[in-house]
């Protein structure tokens, strides 16, 4: 079974580690050589520009590449958008979602006892691991959503809420594109393309058909028991502090759990939770646990549960931020790292990348 550490020192020594000469090769398929830096670069424990540059700085040239520092950017692009949209990327961003008459969750996928053993296995894993291959990821939305005809955005909190590398931004658009509210086209698989890329050999499964019958379907009588899921998370029970010891205040979240960021500055350095984003956007104990886990790569951090505005009023300083969609704070703000500073609204990924690579090649001259 796979482990996500949790230790600075063993994921810088992954990135370091990290070889994608058979990255563009082998990706789609689940035994690929991918990455799995996605819980920390979610985590803003590191950034993808500290996974380029240490491609960089090992020999590796951008061509050769390409096709991995081109994932790396599609994090940053959905950021971006995320950035550019704000809560509108919670609703049917571009498109409405056509041909769908369920909301909540397959019942039969939640426990992992769909007629698909693939599909059985990888909710096994997410739920001892936390973590999706990205082609399975796909699979699973588009039979829930395309085949199963759901709406995507309960899907999509689930899965966010069991993933440790849970992004919003990653999550709901990727959910949105498959369901064809980005660009208007659906994206469907079929059994084939899943025994091919994940090793199996089922047949007889309700994707087992040639993709002009697949992409009529409009129920699926095994999804059609819907459950809607109460998603609870917590946070450690642990008081406040009643006053802090320095008067700045350094702020780390779900977001920013980066241990380089303003490393030199004395300042209290606070792991603000606030209950509302959690209510919102809720993850799982399970996942939790990993985050907090992560947070101790952070010396001194004091855990503070609340709103920003508790916290302003016990910090009697300056507050430091890293800019972040989801932050309603006020002080000053450092940009997050990323691969290329590109702003805006991009309607395609690609016109993103066009720039974003000549951004990178200009860099080395
Ligand atoms: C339905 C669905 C939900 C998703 N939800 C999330 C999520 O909550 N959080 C998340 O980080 N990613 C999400 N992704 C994107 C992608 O599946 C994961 O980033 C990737 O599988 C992480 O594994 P890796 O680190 O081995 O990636 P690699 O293939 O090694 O790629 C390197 C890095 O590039 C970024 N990346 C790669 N592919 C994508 C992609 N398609 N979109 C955005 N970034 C990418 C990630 O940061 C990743 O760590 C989702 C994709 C789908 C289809």
């Amino acid at each position: 079974m796979k482990t996500f550490t949790t230790s600075y020192e063993r994921i810088l020594s992954l990135v370091d580690n990290y070889k994608p000469d058979l990255y563009a090769k082998t990706r789609n398929f689940l035994d690929g050589t991918v990455s799995c830096l996605s819980p920390y670069i979610s985590r803003g424990v590191i950034s993808t520009r500290t996974v380029y540059d240490s491609l960089i700085k090992r020999g590796y040239n951008l061509e050769k590449i390409e096709k991995f520092v081109q994932e790396l950017a599609w994090r940053d692009y959905w950021q971006s958008q995320w950035k550019f949209y704000g809560i509108k990327i919670n609703k049917d961003l571009r498109h409405t979602q056509q041909a769908f008459h369920n909301h909540g969750m397959p019942h039969c996928l939640v426990k992992g006892q769909c007629s698909i053993q693939m599909f059985n296995t990888a909710i096994k894993q997410l739920n001892s691991t936390g973590y999706l291959h990205n082609h399975m990821r796909m699979y699973l939305a588009m039979s829930i959503c395309n085949i199963g005809s759901y709406h995507w955005h309960k899907p999509a909190q689930w899965m966010y809420y069991n993933l440790i590398d849970g992004d919003w931004a990653s999550n709901a658009l990727s959910w949105q594109w498959v369901a064809g509210c980005l660009n208007s086209k659906k994206y469907i698989a079929n059994q084939e393309n899943i025994n091919k890329y994940c090793g199996s050999s089922e047949v007889r499964t309700f994707l087992d058909k040639p993709y002009d019958q697949l992409s009529k379907v409009q129920s699926l009588d095994e999804f059609d028991n819907s459950v809607e899921l109460e998603l609870k998370w917590r946070v450690p029970q642990q008081a406040n502090p009643n006053e802090l010891v320095l008067d700045d205040c350094l702020i780390y979240n779900y977001y920013n759990l980066d241990p380089q960021w303003r490393k030199e500055q004395l300042a209290n350095r606070i792991l603000l939770l606030e209950p509302q984003i959690f209510d919102q956007y809720p993850i799982s104990p399970r996942v939790m646990d990993f985050f907090l886990k992560l947070s101790k790569n952070i010396p001194n951090l004091i855990l503070f549960t609340g709103s920003f505005a508790e916290l302003r009023a016990l910090c009697r300083g300056k507050i430091f931020y890293r800019q972040h969609p989801l932050n309603q704070y006020s002080g000053t703000e450092d940009s997050q790292p990323k691969l290329c500073n590109i702003q805006g609204d991009f309607s395609s990924f690609f016109k993103y990348w066009k720039l974003c690579k000549k951004a990178l090649i200009n860099e080395r001259n």
